[in-house]
């Protein structure tokens, strides 16, 4: 077995093992990262861009379908399966090179391939040919799909996202597992691309939405677009000669379907079981996670830091990145550990229409606030943007301190949440109160009015300075 000594060790090179070694070769040259499996990160590869790249068409194809609202007559639209697939592995292909690439570009002694597992504190086995010593390490080995048992009756029919953006073609069918972020985006995109889907839930919950409001609001808009089974007892997955049978109840009733495939889309486990990690030395939790601070990415007061997905605590590219950049200052500066920046939380998902949170949800909101807080609140029916562009539908709650006016937390389902979501962030972040939030400009006419009119709303609610007066052209088409 080779034998290779360095200041620092990286495990993963995904996106946060990747930035940590950029912060980490600031500090020293004895620094290797090392990868289990392929270069090209789960972001570019199997995550957020190609799954986007299929929502694209769905996007193309849904708006060729709602053309006739405008007078504008589409004729003869099909939808060539093997086209879109192309597309999207072509696309995806090109934002995997560059990361590959760059991976390559690194000296060859800072590059180890191979599985690593700890021996103990301080030293790794890699794919069984090389034994790292460290002084300090950061552990960035990402996720990976969890399955439940139930599904795996679906046998070489059960499918997960990595699958998707490798097909040559669409499906005819597909019962999709999981409303959570991956089923309901990749979910609404496969129906809107004329695949037969079914939406299968546990407990009526959709995505990271915490308002049930808004819940419900996302639940009745997506069952009446394609079939959802929000709150299924499934009973029986199997396969037959058809495809694989799909058995569950719902409403006392039991109900059967077969699809081509079965797409597990029911959530993500950190990849840290395959690490022995308990020869670390480090406090575990009774899941068999790491105990670690949030803000230095810390394990206990130990030498490892662990950052990006495989720590469960904000599953998101920019906090990958984010966390890579602490751990990575922090296991380059050892024994000298800072707390690093931590953004205001925010999340996109990019269904239609669109969903995002910012801040705290309603829960957290209550809790710090021991229930002096207001909710103010715009629904995009009757929005004057929003109807003019045939998107006028959704809802967006903003929640607001009592006393200090400070502007806490958002859901949004509606249009253009993707933009709104920042500017809701932004303010957050700079700790601004509703009030100073509604001294901003506001374009007229835009989706933004909406957002003014929630807040305006939220205003009036936290009874703070004097009353507001709407001026005609906000009282209008605009809110
Ligand atoms: C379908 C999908 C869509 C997504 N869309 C979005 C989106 O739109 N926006 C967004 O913000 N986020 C999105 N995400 C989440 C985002 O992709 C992740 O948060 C991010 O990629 C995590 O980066 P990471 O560095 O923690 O992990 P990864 O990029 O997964 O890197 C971990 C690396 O560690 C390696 N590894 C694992 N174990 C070992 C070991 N023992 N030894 C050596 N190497 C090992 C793995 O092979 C892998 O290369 C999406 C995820 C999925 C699955
Ligand atoms: N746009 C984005 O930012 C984006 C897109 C995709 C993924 N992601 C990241 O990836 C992570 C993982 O996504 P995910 O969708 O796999 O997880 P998730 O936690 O968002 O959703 C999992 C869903 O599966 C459901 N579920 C669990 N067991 C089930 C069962 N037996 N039958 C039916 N449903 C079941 C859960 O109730 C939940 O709704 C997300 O948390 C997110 O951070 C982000």
């Amino acid at each position: 077995m080779d034998k290779r000594e360095v200041d620092v060790a990286i495990i993963g090179a995904g996106t946060a093992g990747m930035v940590a070694y950029q912060r980490v070769s600031k500090k020293t040259d004895r620094v290797v990262l090392i990868e289990g499996e392929r270069y090209g990160t789960t972001c570019a590869r199997v995550g957020c861009m190609p799954s986007k790249l299929l929502i694209a068409a769905a996007d193309r194809a849904e708006d060729v379908r709602q053309a006739e609202v405008f007078g504008v007559i589409p004729t003869d639209v099909r939808i060539d399966g093997r086209a879109v697939m192309a597309r999207v592995r072509t696309e995806r292909d090109r934002f995997v090179e560059p990361v590959v690439k760059s991976m390559e570009a690194l000296p060859e002694e800072h590059r180890l391939m191979g599985h690593a597992r700890f021996l103990d504190g301080h030293r790794l086995v890699v794919g069984e040919h090389t034994e790292v010593t460290a002084q300090r390490f950061v552990i960035a080995t990402g996720s990976r799909p969890n399955i439940p048992d139930v599904l795996k009756g679906a046998k070489d029919r059960l499918i997960v996202n990595d699958d998707v953006f490798d097909w040559q073609d669409l499906p005819e069918s597909v019962a999709v597992f999981g409303p959570g972020v991956i089923g309901l985006e990749l979910g609404q995109a496969l129906s809107r691309l004329g695949v037969r889907i079914r939406l299968f839930g546990v407990d009526g919950s959709i995505a990271a939405l915490r308002d049930e409001k808004i819940v419900d609001y996302a639940r009745r808009t997506f069952a009446s677009e394609f079939a959802l089974s929000a709150e299924a007892d499934t009973r029986k997955v199997h396969c037959t000669d058809q495809g694989v049978e799909v058995t569950w109840r719902e409403n006392g009733q039991e109900h059967q379907e077969t699809f081509e495939y079965l797409l597990a889309a029911t959530g993500r486990r950190p990849n840290i079981d395959h690490l022995d990690i308990q020869n670390a030395g480090i406090d575990l939790d009774d899941r068999g996670m790491p105990v670690y601070d949030p803000y230095t990415l810390r394990c206990g007061d130990s030498h490892i830091f662990i950052a990006g997905d495989v720590n469960n605590d904000r599953p998101l590219l920019h906090e990958a990145a984010d966390e890579g950049r602490i751990a990575g200052d922090n296991a380059g500066t050892y024994p000298e550990v800072r707390a690093g920046l931590r953004r205001v939380p925010l999340a996109v998902i990019f269904t239609d229409p669109q969903i995002a949170t910012v801040g705290m949800s309603i829960a957290e909101v209550g809790e710090r606030c021991r229930g002096c807080f207001a909710v103010g609140e715009v629904s995009f029916e009757g929005q004057g943007r929003s109807k003019v562009i045939g998107r006028n539908e959704g809802l967006l709650r903003v929640y607001g301190e009592h006393g200090s006016g400070l502007f806490l937390g958002a859901e949004i389902f509606g249009p253009a949440a993707e933009h709104m979501a920042h500017l809701l962030a932004w303010s957050a972040q700079q700790r601004l109160t509703v009030g100073c939030m509604l001294d901003m400009p506001f374009y007229h006419p835009v989706i933004e009015e909406g957002l003014r009119t929630a807040l305006k709303d939220l205003h009036r609610k936290l009874r703070m300075g004097p009353e507001a007066v709407d001026d005609c052209m906000e009282c209008g088409p605009g809110g």
